[in-house]
């Protein structure tokens, strides 16, 4: 009796379960894309293998590209799950996606999603609405021309230390992997331009008194643990010697910070254009409006987790490029020393003649975007138009709740916008007529990166700085030298969606 009582329930439930995805599906129109049991990003989807039905993964942004939306034969396609069961519209269509931009009330962020980024204090990237205006309008002015410079001329001092004081007179230098170069390099800058600490590549190693850590060793652990964080509850933090250590860095930088506040507050003001002392510069200025002191350790924090990683990884996949494709790299190197002489550092006020890097940059951002996936969500019942294979236009229904997310793979890799879209060709980038609204990095309209500049800057004095000097390759090693380009390439590019593209 019980087991026919339990059976019964089990098939109400599963046609309930049935009734709601297919309702999901319908709501988007049936749409084509993924049907799965579980969103490969939610944490049951992201514990599991790749299986069709089951979960599209992790990474399925990064790997599938185009080619679900060529599959399907249009620049929309919804992505629908049993777990919950609702449907994600995923986005190709550079049109379609502006509107989405720019209609900020219309599309807002679905601020449930950024949670997890919380755990600081609230910040400009977990916010919506009047809290993030508030945030935007006191934290954006600290992203300004005398930073860019600062940034510029900070990222040549570190690439000069790196150059004279650790590699020396070597003529060849390897790294195991490129980012145990750029993770250290991406700190350094936003040590120094961020936080307005100077960093070195031979760490000081003495700890000021009252502290159990140097202020560099807690910025590398926060930077480098944020995912472990994010995932593991409090408790999980103290069960082993390296968990420990994450949440001592965390409780360090954040006393560290809380040291900066104070101090800066009770010194006389000195002209400084670090982001952090900008910040509180700013929020000085704020009559009413200021922000709390959590207020502003959750936003400078969140401009090195913003800033941290994607710089880092973006720079190691522009290496890794450069080194698979030399002739773009002496291509660079020609223009480099066009523009500037080789026997001295180029300044800040040549970074605008400085366009075959900027064009490999984005060249890279195109390929490689650091952040996959921008969610929204409707907040009103809508409509979004794109087209199919066959040039006809498709209305899709958007109720209000739906997920709306930009797939910048699936737009910078669509060939409507980039002819021959899976090759390395940086040049595109200088032709003036390429398509600005299918190259969606950054994000665009008013929630678009306030970043973007300072990455620039960074990365382009580190690629001109290095570049102008040495030559990037790929480590010749014994077990790989019967692999083909294709192969090779395959191997040095492989790429995963962590927090951001890595
Ligand atoms: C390769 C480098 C970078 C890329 C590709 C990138 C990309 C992005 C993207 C796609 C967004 C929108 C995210 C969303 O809608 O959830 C964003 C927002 C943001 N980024 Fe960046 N970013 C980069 C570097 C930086 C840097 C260096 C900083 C700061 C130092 C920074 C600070 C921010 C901030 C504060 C926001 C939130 C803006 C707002 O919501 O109003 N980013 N970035």
């Amino acid at each position: 009796m019980l087991s026919r009582i339990v059976a019964t329930l089990a098939v109400i439930y599963v046609l309930k379960r049935i009734i709601t995805f297919r309702r999901a599906a319908s709501s988007v129109g049936n749409l084509g894309g993924y049907r799965v049991l579980f969103n490969g990003l939610s944490p049951i989807g992201a514990l599991l293998k790749r299986l069709p039905g089951l979960t599209q993964g992790l990474n399925h942004a990064l790997e599938d590209k185009y080619s679900i939306h060529e599959r399907v034969g249009c620049d929309i396609v919804a992505h629908v799950t049993a777990f919950p069961p609702v449907a994600h519209l995923s986005l190709a269509d550079a049109q379609a996606i502006k509107e989405v931009t720019i209609s900020r009330a219309k599309f807002p962020k679905p601020v449930d999603v950024y949670k997890p980024l919380l755990f600081f204090g609230h910040n400009i990237v977990a916010s919506e609405g009047e809290t993030w205006k508030r945030y935007r309008k006191i934290t954006a002015p600290a992203f300004s021309d005398r930073n860019n410079k600062l940034v510029w001329d900070e990222t040549i001092a570190i690439m000069n230390d790196l150059f004279e004081n650790v590699w020396g007179d070597k003529e060849v230098i390897t790294v195991d992997h490129c980012r145990d170069l750029t993770l250290p390099i991406a700190l350094f800058v936003i040590g120094v331009a961020g936080f307005g600490r100077k960093m070195t590549w031979k760490e000081d190693n003495v700890i000021p008194t009252g502290h159990r850590m140097t202020f560099q060793k807690s910025l590398s652990i926060v930077s480098a643990n944020t995912l472990a964080k994010i995932i593991l509850p409090d408790w999980a933090m103290r069960l082993t010697e390296k968990t420990r250590e994450i949440a001592l860095g965390f409780d360090e930088l954040k006393a560290y910070m809380l040291e900066m506040i104070d101090a800066r507050q009770k010194s006389q003001k000195v002209e400084r254009h670090d982001l952090f002392s900008s910040l509180l510069e700013a929020n000085n200025d704020e009559d009413g409006e200021a922000l709390s002191t959590d207020e502003l350790i959750g936003n400078i924090f969140i401009f090195l987790l913003a800033g941290h990683e994607t710089t880092a990884h973006s720079l190691c996949f522009t290496f890794a490029l450069l080194a698979l494709y030399p002739d773009e790299q002496e291509k660079l190197y020609q223009h480099i020393k066009s523009v500037t002489p080789i026997s001295r550092v180029p300044t800040y006020e040549e970074m605008p003649l400085l366009t075959q890097s900027t064009a490999v940059f984005y060249e890279t951002l195109r390929l490689y975007p650091p952040v996959p996936i921008i969610p929204k969500r409707c907040a009103e019942d809508t409509t979004l138009t794109t087209t199919n294979t066959q040039g006809e236009t498709v209305v899709i229904p958007v109720a209000k709740g739906t997920s709306v997310d930009i797939y910048t793979p699936a737009l910078h890799y669509n060939p409507k916008y980039w002819e021959d879209p899976h090759s390395f060709k940086p040049d595109r980038f200088l032709k003036p007529d390429w398509n600005r609204d299918a190259f969606l990095p950054f994000s665009a309209g008013a929630r678009a990166c306030l970043g973007r500049k300072f990455f620039e800057t960074e990365g382009i004095a580190t690629l001109t700085m290095l570049v102008s000097r040495y030559k990037i390759s790929v480590k010749e090693e014994p077990q790989f030298a019967h692999e083909t380009f294709e192969q090779r390439k395959e191997r040095v590019m492989k790429c995963n969606f962590r927090l951001t593209t890595t």
